[in-house]
């Protein structure tokens, strides 16, 4: 019966006939829109649709902000406990709206503006009247930075709340108009920054920042009347009325990026994810691999681009906040120092005290976890399980190799159990859980793991849907053996829904969805396809984002999946390290040429201290990644390969054999940064800057996990130098260059000779395609291709190939030197 359900055939002989070409030609099966739409008009209206609803959203987003704050300053007024708190280590209210004030006052939150918050060209007129600001030191057209409240209130000016009347005033009755366009971002925080002006006066740290005066405005709540925090919130007379719209303008580079990446998203997902064949996708992944938007980072001599929203250097000296920030920072630890070294030893320790048996999971899953040796719960388990088990949506940050995996496992199949004995009766066999990654290997893992935990719990089942692996079989799969828990990458579900295999109907009854590696699922390669996805599932369902890095934009469009009311569980704590303290982190500069003797180096030496070697080698490229794998096996190093060119029973197998050994070297393209965990990997090298801070987090931590010992090498170039500007809060310590013996020297030169110049020119084009991707580098396409020059050269390349006209005109390299193109 289910089996006709499932199938919806189309109904006319034309309609097959159509499905069959389709199918035939893309090798994905056949793809059919409703509606008798064609595929862009159906795609553009879907992105039409996305667009709209994350503005809608975005929106939404202030005012949770101006909410949150409002039901704090209610919850101190009438004296109960924040309801948000929880004693599992996520942010008390008084740390979140710390971190609200930290985020938005810091050198770099230039990047949350948005232009409905008015022209960087023309700061209000109250700014430029600001005390202490020094307008002749200001660049025309820049936006000064931010302000300390302090120089908002003259000697002697004191605010009070006019109770009653619910609004802010001075000591003449005026409104306040302490405003701080530092911010250049959300107006949601100028209620915050307002609140921080009254309570200014009301505390006794006269004089300190925004985060400090709402923390006493918070403790101290009769300074300001609960209407009267509305009211002031909401006050349009407070703060000047500007154009509202959302999102930053076309001209900003983000957009440029992201037309960029209009293109090349699905190509580049593809790559990444492995959802298709992709011819030469990976060599040119421009979309995937493009840089976060709003990174701070500075390409020292190659940074090239002068931006309106760089601050002025005469008015960083006038206003340098970030010595404020610091400041506050210290001023709000002291006192705490006992909380503080506690957070810190608790983030050595993976295991809480916590047992499974105590948590009211079904005992079948704790019979199962016991037999996989899980008795205690992992600090990140026992800080989300009771949240999730109460229903609510949750986004999650807990570092690398903490046990994440088994967190959102345990309420997934606890849902599945709940939602088989509510409801029996149904027509089609229903998906109760679905949870996305990003990559092929990563889904297995996790499947593998749910069948751990699902080993008592017969009738219970786990699909994966992936590509690279037939269509036909997925959906033989789905048909035969219907499974209540469905672990994806995007792109392959995609196909499925698109493809009307009778999945969307299976998912109307969706009561949990989850996302593994969030952030990442939130990028913009990505993104798109998820929010398809999320568009096609029930909105009554509970949403869980876990990763170990949630960048702010992440945060601020995480609410495309979750719901208002989410929990924030951070499991790693404000302003704390965000790698795994037990490893050990450096890096070298060198140039390209030596890169490959170097690498060779350190795996020697590392294989001589450590008996029981694991080493990840991560490259920029699968061509890279190729390469260096042929070199390395040249040199007779015990060592495989994975990227998203090789099929995937060939990746699955190297996979397993990975997991399972001692002794191996995994030359490794991205594929395998994140999730993916092989045991007691002892040393991670990352030849090459990663395509961002997150990415380099994520690769770092395939070592060291479970609270292991573990080492990670970056290799860089001197150009790349520029990157250590986005790690600089890592603990890395710089190690300085090995004598290479020339013995050695010249077997590597031999190796590379002899690795074919077809394997090079297509090195060289990836290399290129990777780094005219990211945001500071690509930029500045006559210095991208000097450097290609060079790094053409130390992969024995005399002269640096000619690229396909076609190709040149995407990557913007048409009629640059030293680009050639083939005729
Ligand atoms: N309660 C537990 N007790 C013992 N080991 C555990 C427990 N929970 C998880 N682990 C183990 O910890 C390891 C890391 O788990 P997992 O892969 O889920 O980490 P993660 O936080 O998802 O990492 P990443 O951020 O890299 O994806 C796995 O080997 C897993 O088996």
């Amino acid at each position: 019966m289910y089996s006709s359900i499932l199938s919806e055939r189309p109904r006319t002989l034309s309609k097959l006939l159509c499905s069959f070409i389709l199918a035939r030609d893309m090798g994905g099966g056949p793809r059919t829109f409703p509606g008798g739409v064609n595929k862009w008009k159906w795609k553009r209206m879907h992105e039409k649709r996305a667009r709209d609803k994350e503005r809608r959203l975005l929106e939404q987003e202030k005012q949770i902000y101006q909410a949150r704050i409002r039901s704090h300053i209610r919850a101190e007024l009438a004296g109960k406990p924040d309801p948000g708190s929880t004693s599992y280590g996520l942010l008390s209210p008084e740390e979140h709206i710390k971190a609200l004030a930290n985020r938005f006052k810091k050198e770099g939150a230039e990047d949350l503006w948005n232009i409905n918050d008015g022209s960087l060209k023309s700061p209000p007129p109250c700014f430029r009247e600001l005390p202490g600001t020094n307008r002749s030191s200001r660049r025309p057209g820049s936006i000064g930075p931010p302000v300390d409240l302090r120089k908002l209130i003259p000697e002697g000016r004191h605010l009070v709340s006019n109770n009653g009347i619910g609004n802010l005033t001075d000591t003449n009755g005026n409104y306040v108009q302490t405003r701080n366009y530092s911010v250049r971002s959300q107006r949601k925080f100028e209620c915050y920054n307002n609140s921080s002006a009254e309570d200014v006066s009301n505390s006794s740290l006269k004089g300190n920042s925004a985060s400090s005066t709402i923390r006493n405005l918070v403790t101290n709540p009769r300074n300001m009347s609960s209407t009267s925090v509305d009211d002031y919130i909401n006050n349009k007379n407070v703060m000047p009325k500007r154009e509202q719209k959302f999102w930053r303008s076309e001209s900003e580079s983000e957009w440029d990026v992201e037309g960029e990446i209009g293109n090349y998203s699905r190509g580049c997902r593809l790559n990444f994810a492995g959802e298709e064949a992709s011819g030469n996708g990976e060599d040119l992944r421009i979309g995937r691999d493009v840089r976060k938007m709003g990174s701070s980072a500075a390409l020292g001599e190659y940074d090239v681009k002068s931006k309106g929203r760089m601050l002025p250097k005469a008015y960083d000296e006038v206003n340098d906040l970030s010595e404020q920030v610091e400041l506050i920072r210290d001023q709000l630890s002291v006192g705490k120092p006992a909380q503080n070294e506690e957070q810190k030893t608790k983030g050595e320790m993976m295991l809480s005290q916590r047992r499974f048996d105590e948590c009211g999971i079904s005992p079948l899953t704790v019979k199962a976890l016991s037999l996989a040796g899980y008795i205690h719960m992992s600090r990140v388990q026992e800080a989300s399980l009771s949240v999730c088990l109460e229903g609510k949506d949750a986004l999650l940050k807990a570092k690398t190799g903490t046990g994440k995996s088994v967190a959102f496992l345990l309420p997934a199949i606890e849902t599945v159990l709940k939602a088989m004995y509510s409801n029996t009766n149904r027509q089609v066999p229903p998906i109760f859980v679905l949870i996305l990654c990003p990559t092929r290997e990563l889904a297995s893992q996790i499947a593998a793991e749910a069948k751990v935990l699902l080993k008592y719990h017969d009738g219970i089942g786990v699909q994966t849907l992936v590509g690279g692996t037939r269509f036909k079989v997925d959906q033989n799969c789905l048909e035969s053996d219907p499974s209540q828990i469905i672990v994806a990458t995007p792109g392959r579900l995609l196909d499925h829904i698109e493809n009307k295999s009778g999945i969307s109907l299976r998912l109307m009854s969706l009561q949990m969805l989850v996302l593994d590696e969030a952030d990442h699922l939130l990028d913009l390669g990505f993104r798109k396809d998820v929010e398809k996805i999320v568009d096609c599932l029930p909105r009554q369902r509970q949403s869980l984002l876990y990763s170990a890095t949630i960048p702010k934009e992440v945060r601020r469009i995480s609410q495309l999946v979750l719901k208002r009311e989410h929990t924030y569980i951070d499991t790693v704590g404000f302003g704390c390290v965000e790698t795994p303290t037990k490893i050990k982190q450096s890096f070298l500069i060198a140039p390209h040429e030596w890169h490959f003797q170097i690498v060779h180096h350190i795996l020697k030496e590392h294989i001589l201290q450590a008996r029981d070697y694991k080493v990840i080698v991560f490259c920029v490229t699968g061509m890279l990644t190729s390469f260096m794998y042929q070199l390395l096996r040249e040199m007779k190093m015990n060592v495989r390969e994975i990227h998203s060119r090789k099929p995937q029973l060939y990746r699955t197998r190297i996979s397993d054999e990975f997991r399972e050994s001692k002794q191996l070297i995994l030359v490794s393209s991205d594929v395998s940064a994140r999730g993916m965990n092989y045991p007691d990997v002892t040393l991670v090298i990352q030849v090459g800057i990663p395509c961002d801070r997150e990415q380099y987090i994520h690769r770092l931590g395939r070592t060291g996990r479970e609270g292991k010992e573990g080492e990670g090498i970056l290799l860089i170039a001197p150009w790349e130098e520029y990157f250590l500007d986005e790690i600089k809060d890592l603990p890395l310590e710089r190690f300085s260059l090995p004598d290479i013996d020339p013995q050695t020297k010249l077997k590597i030169e031999d190796s590379i000779a002899k690795i074919g110049s077809d394997v090079k020119e297509r090195v060289y084009h990836a290399w290129l395609g990777y780094y005219n991707s990211i945001r500071e580098i690509g930029r500045d396409k006559t210095t991208l291709a000097q450097l290609a020059d060079k790094f053409s050269k130390s992969i024995g390349l005399q002269t640096p190939p000619a690229l396909f006209r076609k190709t040149a005109l995407k990557m913007g390299l048409r009629d640059i030197p030293g680009i050639k193109i083939r005729r």
